[in-house]
This record gives C-alpha cells, structure tokens and sequence, in this order.
C-alpha cells in the first residue's frame, strides 16, 4: 500500500503505548490524542505549498517560507475525531473547520450519517481525522462526503488503522495518502482493531 504512512517515531509510539493501556483515564486519553495527532501533523503536511515572504531579522532583511494555513480544511468525523481536531489547529490554527457526524451502527457495522457542516472548500488541502480506521466505512462515507462537496487534496489521519482499513480505503481512493500512528495486527468479529485501544470515543469522553 503506497499510500499508507505510518509514522513510527518513537515519541509516538510512546504516547500509543499509554494511550492504548485500559489503566489510562479520560484526561491523559484526550492529551495523548492531541499530542500524537500533533506529531502526526508534521508529516502529514510536508506536501502542503510555502510562499516566500520577506523579514527584517534585526540583522538584515532575508527571505522566509510560509505556509497559508488559511487554505487548510480539517474535517474532524464526530465523535472521535474531535479529539484529533486541536492537534491540527495547534500547528495551523487559521484552518478552517467542517464536522461530519457518522456512527457505525454496531448491529450492521455499516456508516451511519447525522451531521455535515462544511465551511467552503475551494482548492484547500482538507485533512480527514478519524482515530481509529477500522473497516473503513465511516472515513470513506466522509471522504465521498468531502469529494461531493468539491474537495480534491484529501489526506486521512489516523491513530490506528487496521490491515482490512487501510486497503479499504486505498484501493476506494487510490490518489489519497493515509497517515496513520501503527498499523495494527486485525480486525476482531465485531470489528474492532486488535490490539487497538477500544472505543475511541467511549475513552475520551467515558460514555463507558
Ligand atoms: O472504520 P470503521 O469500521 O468505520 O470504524 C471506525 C469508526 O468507528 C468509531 O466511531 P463510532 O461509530 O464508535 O462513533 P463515535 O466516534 O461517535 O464513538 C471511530 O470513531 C471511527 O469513526
Ligand atoms: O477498534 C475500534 C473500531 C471502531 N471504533 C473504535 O473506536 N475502535
Ligand atoms: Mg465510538
């Protein structure tokens, strides 16, 4: 899978560890969420364009690179992702931000849609945030979303993603990178990531 890059740095793979541990609370879990997708962010955005603008430093004048975080979307899918969303907007905090709601609906483990709210999107890089790829349909059920709304720089980012997820997605959408913490081992019969860190919302906002 060429599009998959799972960013294995220690620091993350250290902060996955306490993240995964069912001894963690709600407090670390949220923290830890910010600071991996934070690390997580630098390289998912080595694509994105800089422009040259000019500085004086108090010794001379020189050039410098800046990136216009003002033409960056970030579309966290709620719940879960909305733990991502401020290790984003740490980094670009001129991002705008659109929300699209989906539960999987545990019985038929299949996307189910309740909210969209998308600011304008133009040409903007959009980076989709979803902690935990796990079969796939709900990131793909926000990616068409994004599409039909006229999106076409669409990176994903994830905590965790799953072997079954992650070709999931990359053969549905075979231009879009996939930036993940760990690619873990599989899927179980309820379609939960193995090992995983259970539900991802559930963790960070203790519904149980
Ligand atoms: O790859 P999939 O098989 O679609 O599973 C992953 C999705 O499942 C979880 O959402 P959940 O349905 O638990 O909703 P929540 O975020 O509101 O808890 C998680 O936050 C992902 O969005
Ligand atoms: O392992 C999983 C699978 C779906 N959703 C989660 O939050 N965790
Ligand atoms: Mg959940």
């Amino acid at each position: 899978m060429d599009n998959l890059i799972v960013v294995d740095h220690p620091l993350i793979q250290h902060k996955l560890t306490i993240l995964r541990d069912i001894e963690t609370g709600p407090k670390e879990f949220r923290e830890l969420t910010k600071e991996i997708t934070l690390l997580l962010t630098y390289e998912a955005t080595r694509h994105i364009k800089t422009h040259s603008v000019e500085i004086s430093t108090p010794i001379c004048r020189t050039e410098g690179k800046m990136i216009e975080d003002k033409k960056v979307t970030v579309v966290p899918i709620l719940r879960a992702g909305l733990g991502m969303m401020e290790g984003v907007l740490s980094l670009m905090p001129n991002a705008s931000v659109g929300f699209i709601g989906i539960y999987r609906d545990p019985e038929t483990i299949q996307p189910v849609e309740y909210y969209a709210k998308l600011p304008g999107i133009n040409d903007n890089e959009i980076f989709v945030l979803d902690p935990m790829l796990a079969t796939g349909v709900s990131s793909a059920a926000a990616i068409e979303y994004v599409k039909k709304a006229g999106g076409k720089h669409i990176t994903l980012m994830c905590l965790i993603a799953s072997p079954e997820g992650a070709s999931f997605i990359s053969s549905k959408f075979p231009d879009i990178k996939i930036f993940t913490a760990s690619l873990d081992e599989k899927l179980n019969d309820h379609a939960y990531i193995v090992p995983g860190l259970g539900d991802a919302g559930d963790r960070l906002y203790r519904t149980k």
